[in-house]
């Protein structure tokens, strides 16, 4: 039995899962088995995902972001403002704004009293990451058509570190619910239905991979809001509220192109997990 010290948090109705290995030796584990075991509800503590946190070369820290399948995710807005406060919490933010490393990206955090902002950078059309999405792109460079074996859809097709297919809809988004399981697992990407109400308001149904339905996906109402500006549904430069299923999200595409979400956040509980590699 391995005893792995853990900070558990939460932003947005959804909770995360830390370790921290800023200062220790990592330890030798499987984390894909461990992020399966430790966000489970009966053999762990519940959580959307789990997050490794690391030294890095490049930033402040490096994170590796874990679904709660235990597939890698490569980057995680919800799970990045949780690393900004559990970093305030612990000390480590002491500069006006830090940097946190991914898979993907370089993102930078802000922390406003008590609100942690993250700048994720520039959303990219998913077929072509060499071109970011400006007010300028053509619809036709980010919507694809994309199909089920029952129907055929248009989807914004968007990467803000990692995949997103957004589709627009003014019917009720339980319709969907079978179709975003199917493309997302077809596709392996995050699936997002949303539907404009207003220039600032937004609502995003979210299935995300290596989870299913969440109460609320940062990167995915990134996705949502860069699709929504580029067609000019939304405003940039403001913030726009984004109703997920759980909680509302705060975004905006900033005077640099760039997607910043903010929220507050809230640690659950730490402590000691007993981790049986065997089962
Ligand atoms: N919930 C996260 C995104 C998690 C990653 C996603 N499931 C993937 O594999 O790409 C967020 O808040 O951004």
């Amino acid at each position: 039995m391995q005893p792995i010290f853990f900070t558990k948090l939460t932003t947005a109705s959804t909770c995360y899962i830390i370790l921290n290995y800023l200062e220790h030796p990592v330890l030798p584990l499987d984390y894909t088995h461990l992020a399966q075991k430790m966000t489970h509800e009966e053999t762990g503590i519940s959580a959307d995902g789990l997050i490794i946190l690391l030294p890095s070369d490049q930033a402040d820290a490096k994170a590796i972001f874990y679904n709660k399948d235990g597939s890698l995710a490569n980057t995680c807005a919800n799970g990045l403002k949780l690393i900004g406060y559990h970093l305030a919490e612990i000390g480590r933010f002491t500069e006006p704004s830090i940097t946190i490393e991914t898979r993907t990206t370089l993102a930078t955090l802000s922390l406003d009293h008590s609100i942690i902002s993250v700048d994720l950078g520039i959303p990219y059309p998913l077929n072509n990451l060499s071109t970011p999405l400006t007010l300028n792109s053509p619809i036709s460079e980010f919507c694809e058509e994309i199909s089920t074996s029952s129907e055929n859809w248009e989807a914004d097709t968007i990467s803000i570190g990692n995949p997103h297919f957004i589709i627009y809809t003014d019917d009720d988004h339980e319709y969907f619910q079978d179709e975003m399981k199917y493309l997302s697992s077809q596709n392996d990407v995050n699936i997002g239905v949303l539907t404009i109400i207003h220039p600032s308001e937004v609502l995003l149904t979210t299935y995300e991979r290596g989870l299913g339905f969440t109460s609320s996906c940062g990167t995915n109402a990134a996705a949502a809001i860069a699709s929504a500006v580029a067609r000019r549904l939304v405003k940039p430069y403001d913030w726009v509220t984004v109703h997920c299923r759980g909680a509302d999200l705060q975004l905006k595409w900033d005077e640099n192109g760039h997607l910043i979400e903010k929220g507050s956040c809230t640690k659950v509980c730490c402590g000691t997990y007993f981790y049986q590699e065997q089962e």
